[in-house]
């Protein structure tokens, strides 16, 4: 088999192989095959650098050193929530909505406030050419080649034209906790939690430190799509088929006492999880309805982010 052939059918395995295993959870090969292909792929880009490519496998290892991040300017904004403490907060949301909308009843999407890194992902053609931190909303950083280790970050989706999605970068717990006990063992510093090292490690300078961090990601907004949907869920379920990672806790509610119901189990689930959430966000459902809605100054009048109490510390 000719070199460009063998490094063909190499990155289309791994690409499948990496699916199954980060996105899908059911690897077909064991970690070891996996391995060995892409340490033959590294070994062939290594001889032949004419044929290495921007959506190789291998760049999930990481590689480049950069001297700064470049200041990227987002689009559209990547805006904050207004919070929610209590059912009250809630339900005075659920007012303003159902008032403005002229409704007596709205379908909310409830989904898990991941407590992580807001990220922005660009596709051009479907190849994966910008990642970029949220920074003050407007501009953030290019933190494309350390998004590039991250393995449910697709390289590269089936969509033409631009496509920009929006999610929260993250360390696992269990990753939190072995980086934390590698840190101590060197006299390092620990971080304090999972959302300080998730972030410590995107902000690397050399992706080879991020590519060891077993960082993770969950999509949950389009910031521009070449295609329309008419309900925020019914563009999660496009993101999943073109391959990204979405939360699976997200549940559609008819009411706001469903939504209530929702927090109220998840406030008692959250310490089973396997990452930390910090909330619950809660989005009107009905695209043409948040248009009708749209922002104010820093924040959407059809989304709102209800927080869990402090968790009290045990000193
Ligand atoms: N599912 C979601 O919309 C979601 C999850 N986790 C988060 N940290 C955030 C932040 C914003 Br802003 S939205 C959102």
């Amino acid at each position: 088999m000719e070199v460009k052939e063998e490094i063909q059918a190499l990155k289309e395995k791994l690409v499948k192989y990496n699916h199954e295993y980060y996105v899908l959870d059911q690897p077909s090969v064991p970690d070891s095959e996996y391995d060995r292909l892409i340490q033959r792929l590294i070994k062939l880009e290594e001889e032949h650098p004419e044929l290495k490519t921007a959506d190789s496998p291998t760049v999930r290892v990481g590689g480049k050193v950069l001297d700064a991040f470049i200041k990227v300017d987002h689009q559209t904004p990547m805006l904050s929530l207004g919070n929610a403490f209590n059912e009250a907060d809630l339900r005075a949301f659920d007012a303003r909505v159902k008032e403005a909308l002229g409704k007596t009843a709205v379908p909310y999407v409830c989904e898990l406030k991941i407590d992580g890194l807001a990220v922005s992902l660009t596709y051009e053609d479907g190849q994966f050419t910008l990642g970029a931190t949220r920074g003050d909303g407007s501009t953030g950083e290019n933190i494309t080649e350390n998004l590039k280790t991250i393995r449910t970050i697709p390289l590269k989706v089936d969509a033409t034209g631009r496509l920009e999605v929006r999610g929260e970068a993250f360390m696992p717990k269990a990753s939190f906790e072995k980086l934390n006990e590698a840190r101590l063992e060197n006299d390092e510093e620990p971080f304090a939690n999972p959302r300080n090292a998730a972030a410590g490690s995107l902000r690397q300078l050399d992706s080879k430190v991020a590519a060891k961090r077993n960082l993770d990601i969950f999509l949950y907004a389009v910031g521009e799509a070449p295609v329309e949907k008419e309900a925020h869920s019914a563009y999660l379920t496009y993101l999943e088929t073109l391959g990204f990672k979405t939360n699976k806790e997200r549940e559609v509610c008819q009411s706001m006492d469903d939504v209530i119901d929702y927090i109220h189990r998840w406030t008692t689930k959250r310490a089973n999880l396997s990452y930390e959430i910090d909330g619950i966000v809660v989005k009107v459902d009905d695209i043409a309805a948040q248009q009708q809605l749209g922002f104010t100054a820093k924040s959407p009048r059809w989304a709102i982010a209800y927080k869990f109490p402090a968790e009290e510390v045990v000193t």
